[in-house]
């Protein structure tokens, strides 16, 4: 398999556990500048730790090269994934699975949020992060919010209750399909994330730490180990999960 971005924070941290790994070989690491065509016939599997920027081109580049993806990058949008996945469309036999978590912690937390979503009345999302993020919000937060605001429709469940009427621009946070995500940028953490849920009178708040980049690893080889059994775009490593 092939790693880019493999200077990285993630990416060092995934070649070290590639190598580490039963039945895995590390066959190329990528950096700025480096050609992903030349993984053509190289490695079969390529995980994308780089930066939001260029993750979209590197996951055609894949496609063309016959390189099964495996994408942690974060900073997609609709449009991009809607481009991927026409894309994927005339490759049948190739995997893609992007996925703004590979933390099981994070994963359920963000399932939790989806299920419990429909019984209340007000929810929003902080996501906390080291101030070396380049993107806010969170992938995670972006997709958290994504799946409270479907099971919210799903539901019924209109607008929350928010008489908010003046504020400081960015005070109420960012506005992702009618749910509210707030980022903090902190010295000294890595990645957490608080989903809080409200009722009159009660509140659900469910909280996700990743303390350690290793945190992500056993999601990651699982995606790595799965992404050629599973042609077509996927996105969240809850798609590879029995929840
Ligand atoms: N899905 C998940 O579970 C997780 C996702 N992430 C996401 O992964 C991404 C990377 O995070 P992180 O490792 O902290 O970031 P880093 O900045 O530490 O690493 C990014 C790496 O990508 C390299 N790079 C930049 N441009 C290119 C390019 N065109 N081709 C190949 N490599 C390139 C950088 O090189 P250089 O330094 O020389 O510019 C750097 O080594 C972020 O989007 C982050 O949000 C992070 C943690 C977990
Ligand atoms: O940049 C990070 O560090 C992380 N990025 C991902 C995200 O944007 O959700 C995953 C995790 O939160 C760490």
């Amino acid at each position: 398999m092939a790693v880019l971005g493999a200077a990285g924070r993630m990416g060092s941290t995934t070649t070290a556990a590639v190598r580490a790994a039963d039945g895995l070989e590390l066959v190329a690491e990528l950096g700025e500048g480096d050609d992903v065509a030349a993984l053509t016939g190289v490695a079969d599997v390529a995980i994308d730790f780089t930066v939001p920027e260029v993750t979209e081109a590197n996951v055609h580049a894949l496609l063309d090269a016959g390189v099964h993806a495996v994408v942690g990058t974060t900073g997609w949008d609709a449009a991009a994934l809607g481009r991927v996945r026409a894309h994927a469309s005339t490759r049948p036999d190739v995997g893609v699975l992007i996925a703004p978590n590979f933390a099981l912690s994070a994963v359920l937390a963000m399932r939790f949020a989806s299920v419990a979503a429909r019984y209340f009345a007000s929810a929003e999302v902080v996501e906390m992060h080291h101030p070396r993020k380049l993107d806010a919000p969170s992938g995670t937060a972006v997709h958290t919010a994504h799946g409270i605001a479907a099971a919210r429709a799903e539901a019924g469940l209109g607008a929350m209750p928010d008489a908010t009427a003046t504020s400081l621009p960015g005070a109420r946070g960012a506005d992702v399909d009618g749910v509210n995500v707030h980022s903090l940028r902190l010295a000294g953490l890595v990645a957490h994330e608080q989903i809080f849920l409200s009722n009159p009178g009660e509140l659900l708040t469910i909280r996700t730490d990743s303390f350690d980049r290793v945190s992500f690893m056993p999601g990651v080889l699982l995606a790595v180990r799965e992404v050629a059994a599973r042609p077509g775009v996927h996105v969240g490593l809850d798609t590879y999960l029995d929840l």
